[in-house]
């Protein structure tokens, strides 16, 4: 819940900086307008000081925006937020020094334009500054309140349009902005909960994703992900005409051990296997898979006979020196068979010929008295 408030008091300081870029352009527009009006009316030292220090003010606050920006908003929002307000003030005093120091010198149409102007920035920074309230009040009021005093010291004639003003800016602007400001803030509430659930949803479905190619008692790749890899590197080395080893892997006597044991020391002693096996996995391409039952097979791309077979009797002979109690098998001890096939994979064999021919080998391994491993003939040829 705090997170989701830091995300949307984040979220209206992005948006403060990021429209401040279109209002600035605007304001030195304004500012080198009213020059034009000025001159003549005022002293010229006077004008250009105003203007250059607008131009400052402005060039000061928009290489600042960028800074944050760049910098992608890692400060806290209501720091960001003052530091904003800052330049809003800075600005609306610059409009309101201007108001209160030429306007008295104008003539009155040109009086009307300059307070009709003030009225115009403020409407745009009700625009610029809606996701914050202490930056629109802070330039709104610096800006309006000097030429609305100086109207309200005038005549009649002056004073009648201040009034006329004073309403627009109560009744419109001021009690308006509080409205739309609450209606922008749940715009940008309901967008970041939307985006929360997009998260928790890909979230949930990279969990759902993982825990389909996971087999659930040993923790290692399932079947399905195993055809998955194995497809994919079929492919690959179909391109390149590479070879790809397969070892097929069983545990011995596993009935008998379920028998004498139980089913569930046996779980225990398929996940000790599997994380033995796994162990083998060594590059990243390799994966070792849960095949079913006490059934294993680890896939090994890119190698040749002589490394899948080494790599076959590494995994033979640590397991039997895990030295799991076994009880019914001659050395004592838990072993597993194995069945090596390695082919060079080219388009027109199917990866079905190279499981079958690991798993006769596997089939040969066990005839031949189990804990050991046998290897299949070489270049394995569709229909073969
Ligand atoms: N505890 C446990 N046992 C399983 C699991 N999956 C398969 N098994 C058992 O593994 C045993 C496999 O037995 P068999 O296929 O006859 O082979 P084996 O006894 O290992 O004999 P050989 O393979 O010829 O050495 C069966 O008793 C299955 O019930 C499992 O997830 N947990």
């Amino acid at each position: 819940m705090a997170d989701n408030q830091q995300r949307v008091a984040l979220e209206k300081v992005r948006q403060l900086y990021l429209y401040y870029r279109y209002s600035m352009p605007v304001n030195v527009a304004i500012a080198l307008t009213w020059g034009a009006v000025l001159y003549g009316y005022v002293p010229d030292q006077q004008l250009l000081a105003w203007n250059s220090l607008v131009i400052g003010v402005v060039a000061a606050r928009m290489l600042h925006s960028r800074r944050r920006t760049l910098q992608g908003f890692t400060l806290p929002a209501r720091r960001l937020e003052w530091e904003f307000s800052i330049g809003s003030a800075l600005m609306g005093s610059l409009w309101g020094a201007a108001s209160w120091q030429f306007l008295p010198a104008l003539p009155g149409f040109y009086q009307a334009f300059l307070v009709i102007t003030a009225y115009g920035l403020v409407s745009g920074g009700f625009v610029s500054m809606i996701t914050s309230r202490l930056s629109f009040n802070l330039f709104a009021w610096t800006t309006i309140l000097p030429p609305l005093a100086v109207l309200a010291g005038g005549n009649l004639e002056m004073q009648l349009p201040a009034f006329g003003l004073v309403l627009f800016a109560g009744f419109f602007i001021f009690s308006t902005y509080p409205r739309m400001a609450r209606h922008v803030e749940m715009g940008i509430r309901s967008n970041i909960k939307n985006e929360l659930l997009v998260e928790d949803l890909r979230c949930a479905n990279e969990k759902i994703t993982a825990m389909s190619l996971q087999d659930a008692l040993t923790g290692i790749s399932n079947r399905r992900a195993l055809d998955q890899h194995l497809d994919e590197h079929w492919r690959l080395a179909a391109r390149h005409k590479d070879h790809i080893g397969l070892i097929m892997i069983d545990v011995d006597k596993f009935k008998d051990y379920n028998d004498e044991l139980g089913h569930l020391a046996g779980d225990e002693c398929l996940q000790i296997v599997a994380q033995a096996i796994a162990s083998f996995s060594r590059r990243p391409a390799d994966m070792a898979a849960r095949y079913g039952g006490e059934e294993f097979v680890l896939l090994l791309p890119d190698t040749e006979q002589s490394g899948a077979e080494l790599l076959a009797e590494e995994v033979r002979a640590h397991i039997e020196q895990l030295a799991l109690s076994h009880p019914t098998v001659a050395g004592g001890v838990v072993t597993v068979s194995c069945g090596v096939a390695v082919t060079e994979v080219s388009s027109d064999i199917s990866y079905d010929v190279l499981i079958k021919a690991a798993d006769n080998a596997l089939y040969s391994a066990k005839n031949k008295g189990r804990n050991r491993v046998e290897l299949a003939p070489e270049l394995i040829k569709s229909g073969e």
